[in-house]
This record gives C-alpha cells, structure tokens and sequence, in this order.
C-alpha cells in the first residue's frame, strides 16, 4: 500500500484527518503513522496511543548526531552521503521503544522541539526524508505521515520517499494559495497530489470548490464541520471517525483504487 503524506496550513486539520484515517485504514490493513511535525503535540492523544517512548531522532544517537553528519556532508561539497540508516527496513523491524501500537494501528515520531536554542529543525527533515526513503511497507500496510504546517517538508525533500500526497483545505483564502503552490511542488517531485475540504458547511463548500477550480486543482473528497470532532478535541479525548467513515474510504478508493477490500 502506499504511502501518504498529509499536508496543509496550520489548524487546518491534518491530525485530525490523519487519525480518522489510520483508523479507517486500521480496520483491514496494519497501519503506521509517522509525525513529523517537530511542534505539534496532539496526534498521540487524538489517536489514543500513548507516544512511543522515544522518538526515531533519538534511536539513531540524537539531533546533535545528526547535525554533524549533516555538517561533515556539507563540508564535503556533498561528496561525502549522509547516511543514518545502513540499508532499507519493514516496519516490523523498527524497534519497540519508538513506535507506540494500539491494535493495527502505530505511532512514531520522527523528533520533537526540546529545548531552546537548540537550532534549527533541519535534522528532523533530513531524518524524515531518509526514514521514509528506506521504510518498506507491504501490500497489507499503510504508511501516514502527518506534517508540520505550510510547505517547509517539500523544500526539505520529506516527499522524496511517498507516494502521494494529500492537502487539507479549510474554508481561508490562506488555504487555497497554499494549496497552488503545495499541487506546483507535488508535481515538480512527481507525486499524486489531491485536495480534501475540511471543516466545510454548504456556503463554503461551493466558494472554495470555484476558488480551486478557478486554479486547477481538483477536489478528491469533502468533510463537513463535525460538532462531534471540534468536541472531542476541545476535552482532549480520542477521536473516532464512525460518522465519517464512508466519506473517508471514499478518499482512500480515491488515492488507490484497489485498496478497498470487499466487506
Ligand atoms: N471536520 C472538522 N469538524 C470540526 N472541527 C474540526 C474538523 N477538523 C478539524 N477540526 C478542528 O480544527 C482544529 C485543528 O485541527 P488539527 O489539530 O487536526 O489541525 P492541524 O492542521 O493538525 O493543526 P496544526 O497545524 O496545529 O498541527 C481542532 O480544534 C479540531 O477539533
């Protein structure tokens, strides 16, 4: 099964939707999500997995490790690859400490902002980037990755290794230039790349289906603004994604048309 990077601006619902998907998913395949915003702290409790117990940044030796081997590289004039992960790995080899299971569904997390002053967040893109590059998944497995806002993951290369990339819009004008220059990007790295409406009502569903028509850019799915999400959210409880359950096996017939199994 492929690969899909979740992506959008901030608030927009990226974890929101990765969660309702990975469980969607979780019901027929085995599912791992990966997240790669450094920021966000939310995805574990929203999918209601305890975070691993340490993040993939901290299994290869830490940022500080990777900093360096970023540094010897650029020294280098580039001759010299960075290199953290020997060769290619299945899921089922990563080890235990930094992915989280609640049933089929897995979490982990590339590296988290610790502390200040502690520089700029390029180890986790290269980190992110080379992960997804060398993680092999099987036909029965999914790979979500959920991302920090805006389109900082596709000047890093995060993309390199998926195969797809799906956009969360929300009803802003802020969204729908984004979503422009996220779709140039997707297709400058030759991915699929498909717009999801979020948190829509009528009036806005249609405003923005003319807005990115006007640019070309199709729609694959939409979800409504669910008063049943914002309240679950709001008290800090997991989400279930029963309600829209359809809507969203919808969208995954979309990104791969033979990944939904009868029943
Ligand atoms: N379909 C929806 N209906 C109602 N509320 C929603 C919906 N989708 C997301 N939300 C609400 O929008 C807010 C932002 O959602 P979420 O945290 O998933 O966004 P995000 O894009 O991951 O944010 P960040 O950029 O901070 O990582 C949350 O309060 C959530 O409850």
């Amino acid at each position: 099964m492929p690969k899909v990077l979740v992506c959008g601006r901030g608030g927009s619902g990226k974890s929101t939707f990765v969660t309702m998907l990975a469980q969607t998913l979780g019901e027929q395949d085995k599912v791992l999500v990966v997240d790669a915003d450094e920021s966000n702290l939310g995805l574990g409790r929203m999918l209601g997995i305890q975070p691993p117990a340490q993040t993939l940044m901290d299994d290869i030796g830490g940022k500080k490790a990777v900093g360096s081997k970023l540094m010897a590289s650029l020294r280098s004039g580039g001759t010299e690859e960075v290199k953290m992960f020997a060769g290619t790995f299945s899921i089922g080899e990563l080890s235990t400490e930094s992915v989280s299971w609640n049933g089929s569904v897995g979490l982990a997390q590339i590296g988290k902002v610790e502390h200040t002053n502690e520089g700029c967040a390029c180890p986790m893109g290269a980190l992110a980037r080379e992960f997804l590059n060398k993680l092999k998944e099987s036909d029965e497995e999914w790979v979500i990755v959920d991302t920090e806002a805006g389109v900082e993951h596709f000047g890093r290369g995060v993309l390199e290794g998926v195969d797809a990339v799906l956009m969360i819009v929300d009803p802003s004008y802020e969204a729908v230039l984004l979503a422009e220059k996220a779709a140039k990007l997707a297709d400058e790295a030759g991915k699929a790349f498909s717009v999801i409406l979020n948190k829509v009502d009528e009036e806005t569903k249609s405003r923005l289906k003319e807005m990115l028509e006007a640019k070309k850019i199709e729609i694959a799915e939409v979800l409504p603004y669910s008063t049943d999400i914002s309240e679950a959210n709001l008290v800090g409880e997991p989400l279930t994604a029963e309600s829209l359950k359809q809507t969203l096996k919808e969208i995954i017939t979309k990104i791969i048309p033979s990944s939904v199994k009868a029943g």
